[in-house]
């Protein structure tokens, strides 16, 4: 793969159950890019991620990373390549946020050991990142659904992959969390990363990201972020109307 590719898809079709979610599809995303992920529910954008993660085997195609073929990939080479914040945390047992968030430092220890107190400053510094360092010493199973997503956030963040995936990072959060994750993922793809992240709100999207890949039922549009988040798109995306009303901050797209 060229410098800078990231993930390189090709051919690739995708299974679930009788359905085909995405069929031949090519797709390259590199260091610098923010992509958005958008489509309907049940499109297959989650499903999309979780075959990227190399947690789905695809029906057909090839996924591509800087060392090798997905499925051909160790866990630890694939757990430094990229990292997936699922849409859903579910926490078995009472944990400390702090311990939580260190877990993602797993990839980069040859065994089982005590964590340092680097590793602690290191998990504090994301979790700063994110605001929520006065929640070090909590318990994850109290947190609240907003603040528990941003640990799984800050915890991704600590394993510093080259590709973060993350589903729907967005959706509990309260209207200032939000701006603040997105400008955080934009500042780690800015930071030579690359950010897949499945979305809902298509003006935070159009606000935040570099690149847009939108799905919809036996079609897919993809590029830079102003040239697919238009109206007609959308309404064939979507199935509704959308209308573009610009303000001073900038373009919104609103469904009629
Ligand atoms: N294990 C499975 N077996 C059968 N069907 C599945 C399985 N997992 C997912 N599906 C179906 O695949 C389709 C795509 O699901 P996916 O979760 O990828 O959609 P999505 O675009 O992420 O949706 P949402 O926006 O609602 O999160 C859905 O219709 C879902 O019901």
């Amino acid at each position: 793969m060229t410098a800078g590719l990231l993930l390189q898809v090709e051919g690739l079709t995708l299974r679930v159950g009788d359905a085909t979610l995405l069929k031949n599809f090519d797709w390259k995303v590199h260091a610098g890019e923010f992509w958005c992920v958008l489509g309907k529910n049940g499109i297959g954008k989650s499903t999309l991620l979780h075959a990227i993660a190399g947690l789905l085997p695809p029906a057909s195609g090839r996924i591509g990373s800087p060392v090798g073929e997905v499925r051909r990939t160790t866990p630890q080479q694939l757990a430094l390549w990229r990292g997936l914040q699922a849409q859903q945390q579910f926490d078995a047992f009472s944990c400390s946020v702090l311990d939580s968030v260190m877990a993602g430092l797993h990839p980069y220890r040859p065994g089982w050991g005590w964590p340092d107190a680097a590793d602690r400053r290191a998990a504090l510094h994301v979790l700063e990142r994110l605001d929520m360092a006065s929640y070090a010493d909590a318990d994850v199973m109290r947190l609240s659904g907003g603040e528990r997503q941003r640990v799984a956030m800050a915890t991704l963040m600590l394993q510093a992959p080259q590709l973060y995936l993350l589903d729907e990072p967005a959706s509990h959060q309260d209207v200032a969390a939000q701006l603040l994750v997105m400008r955080t993922l934009k500042e780690l793809a800015d930071d030579d990363h690359a950010v897949v992240a499945t979305m809902h709100d298509i003006n935070l999207a159009a606000r935040f990201a570099s690149h847009v890949l939108l799905i919809a039922e036996g079609k897919v549009w993809q590029g830079r972020a102003a040239d697919i988040l238009r109206p007609d798109l959308l309404e064939a995306a979507y199935g509704c109307r959308f209308e573009a009303v610009d303000s001073a901050g900038g373009r919104w797209l609103m469904p009629a």
